[in-house]
């Protein structure tokens, strides 16, 4: 498995006013598959995403990557497995703005303290269609070019998973479709495993399945479903929570 969350609770705040976030959910997410997250608003999506991702310790249970339980790293050999193993791509694209492209895809390798080479960081770019960006800084790209860019960055130390958190939440429809398409590309043609949260069924439909949380917990699990099947879903998840 390349990432797996075994009877994973999450509570937030001091005892006189806990937040029961995550309620025992077991998950796993297998190489080469794309995965959507959804679930009615303070269900537990980015909770669940950020405990799979070891960007915050669960209160219990074990969160595994690439074969290594998470529970048992110090703080930092949980800081090196993040910039090595996991990827991330946020809805607001957290480019830095004074770096190029090419620039911003080789951070993350200058942060693991390698050289980038500067063929490496133009096939990554070309990768994601953006070859002829390299020198452009985030305020000279569209938004759906910075996400692609963002994406190109998220691959570049080939990580054992992607986590994507509304990635195409502030992109209009057509640069969405771009983004989604590149993300089933990756999981199609290189076998990277994807794990995105979305608010958005036509996002979710890109997705091998659909996890639908409510309330902390894992209440359904929808396989290649369309666009439809995926908002009647979760229409009836938000009438009945
Ligand atoms: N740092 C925190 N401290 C206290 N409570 C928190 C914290 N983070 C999240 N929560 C609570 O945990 C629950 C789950 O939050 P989470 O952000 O995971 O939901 P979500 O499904 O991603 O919501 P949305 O779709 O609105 O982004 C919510 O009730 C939220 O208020």
């Amino acid at each position: 498995m390349t990432a797996a969350l075994r009877d994973v609770r999450m509570i937030y705040g001091p005892e006189t006013r806990q937040v029961l976030a995550l309620d025992d959910v077991t998950v796993e997410f297998p190489p080469g598959t794309f995965t959507a997250v959804m679930g009615p608003s303070g269900s537990g999506k980015s909770t669940l995403l950020h405990c799979a991702a070891g960007l915050e310790r669960p209160t219990a249970g074990s969160v595994t990557i690439a074969g290594t339980d998470l529970g048992g790293l110090t703080e930092t050999a949980l800081t090196h497995l993040r910039r090595e193993r996991v990827g991330f791509v946020f809805q607001a694209f957290n480019l830095v703005s004074s770096l190029t492209a090419a620039q911003n895809v080789a951070l993350p390798l200058r942060l693991a303290g390698r050289r980038p080479a500067r063929q490496e960081i133009s096939a990554a770019l070309a990768a994601v269609g953006l070859a002829d960006r390299a020198r452009h800084r985030p305020s000279e790209l569209s938004g759906g070019q910075q996400q692609r860019v963002a994406i190109a960055r998220a691959l570049i130390t080939r990580p054992a998973v992607v986590f994507a958190d509304e990635p195409t939440g502030a992109l209009d429809n057509r640069s969405s479709k771009q983004v989604l398409d590149l993300l089933r590309a990756l999981v199609d043609d290189h076998g990277q495993t994807v794990v995105m949260v979305t608010h958005d069924p036509v996002a979710a439909a890109f997705a091998d399945r659909v996890l639908m949380l409510a309330d902390g917990r894992l209440v359904d699990e929808l396989e290649d479903a369309d666009a439809a099947s995926i908002a009647a879903r979760m229409t009836a998840l938000e009438l009945a929570w």
